[in-house]
């Protein structure tokens, strides 16, 4: 039998991450993209507050579910939290997030981590329901794993106190053993929520070996060289196939819960649409699922 029901439902209600320029973008994938796909949008630096929120507004406009992000050290001011939620609500209508905490080694303003901003009571007050917050399969470069799992609890608790949803997204990564193996972590804390684990679209080996840099992900040339990509073959071009393959060999639904994808087309969207597409087809999955 072509592809098993594991492979499928894996990649089904797969989700995309997009950035403020790929607005236009997004319109060129929109057919290859199902309808409700969710779609968050990063906030990046550099971009406006205004830029944020029409990208998010395209994006509903297509049919699919904006997800925008906000950046809790990117933030200058409590006013600037308050407007930018207060515009998403009135020009979008939103009701999910996602907050991370963000790069800034120093905090641009009053909000030092997710869980200050969660703990402010903004997002309910703006009409957010469902609330995403970060995973780490392979921990993190600069922050300690205790300080990342109790940072995890906490939010899980305080989201949880404000009557929010919440779902878990990672970080990307390129190997699928230490992706599950967290997973039974985050169950055996208790913790029985949606998890998107993160993956990167199909590109170029020197865009992901670039991405990997840039966000602190590691990329050890065996663990690349098991991807499908050869570091010396720099614009040679690798999807993220055997990854997900090898993902839903070891995935066990009892053991698992509830585990998506979560694709970030470091290599444009439509690539990526079509990715997913082209995967579905060889997997003898239904269309859209
Ligand atoms: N933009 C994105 O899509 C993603 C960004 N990241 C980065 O991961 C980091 C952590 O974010 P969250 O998981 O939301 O953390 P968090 O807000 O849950 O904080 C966890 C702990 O780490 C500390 N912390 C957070 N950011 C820090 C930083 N930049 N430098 C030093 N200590 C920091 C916090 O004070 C807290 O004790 C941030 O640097 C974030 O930008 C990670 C994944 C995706
Ligand atoms: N620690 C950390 N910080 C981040 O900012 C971050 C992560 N992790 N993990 C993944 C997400 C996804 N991120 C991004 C960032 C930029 C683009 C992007 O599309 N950039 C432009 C220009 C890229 C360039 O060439 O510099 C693009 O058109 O590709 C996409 C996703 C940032 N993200």
């Amino acid at each position: 039998m072509p592809g098993t029901n594991k492979t499928c439902g894996l990649i089904d209600r797969w989700s995309v991450e997009i950035t403020a320029k790929d607005a236009d973008r997004l319109e060129e994938a929109a057919a290859l993209v199902p309808p409700g796909t969710k779609v968050p949008v990063t906030f990046l630096p550099g971009e406006t507050f205004e830029a944020r929120v029409a990208t998010a507004r395209r994006v509903r406009e297509l049919g699919f579910v904006p997800i925008p992000h906000i950046s809790a050290r990117r933030l200058h001011s409590e006013a600037e939290l308050r407007d930018f939620l207060a515009a998403l609500r009135r020009e979008v209508g939103n009701d999910h997030c996602f907050v991370v905490a963000g790069d800034p080694p120093e905090p641009l303003g009053p909000y030092p981590d997710a869980l200050s901003l969660i703990r402010s009571g903004m997002l309910a007050e703006h009409g957010i329901k469902r609330v995403g917050i970060s995973g780490y399969p392979e921990g993190h470069a600069d922050i300690g794993n205790d300080k990342i799992w109790q940072a995890t609890r906490d939010k899980r608790d305080l989201l949880l106190q404000g009557g929010h949803d919440f779902a878990i997204v990672t970080q990307f990564g390129f190997n699928a053993a230490p992706m599950l193996a967290w997973v039974e972590q985050v169950r055996d804390a208790g913790i029985d929520a949606t998890i998107r684990l993160g993956i990167p679209g199909p590109a170029s080996v020197k865009r992901l070996l670039g991405f990997a840099a840039r966000c602190g992900v590691a990329a050890s040339a065996s663990v690349m060289a098991k991807y499908g990509l050869s570091v010396t073959r720099l614009l040679s071009n690798a999807g993220p196939d055997r990854l997900v393959e090898e993902l839903a060999e070891r995935f066990d639904p009892a053991r698992h819960g509830d585990v998506l994808l979560h694709l970030y087309p470091f290599g444009g969207l439509r690539a990526t649409a079509e990715w997913v597409r082209d995967f579905q087809a060889r997997h003898g999955c239904a269309i859209g699922g």
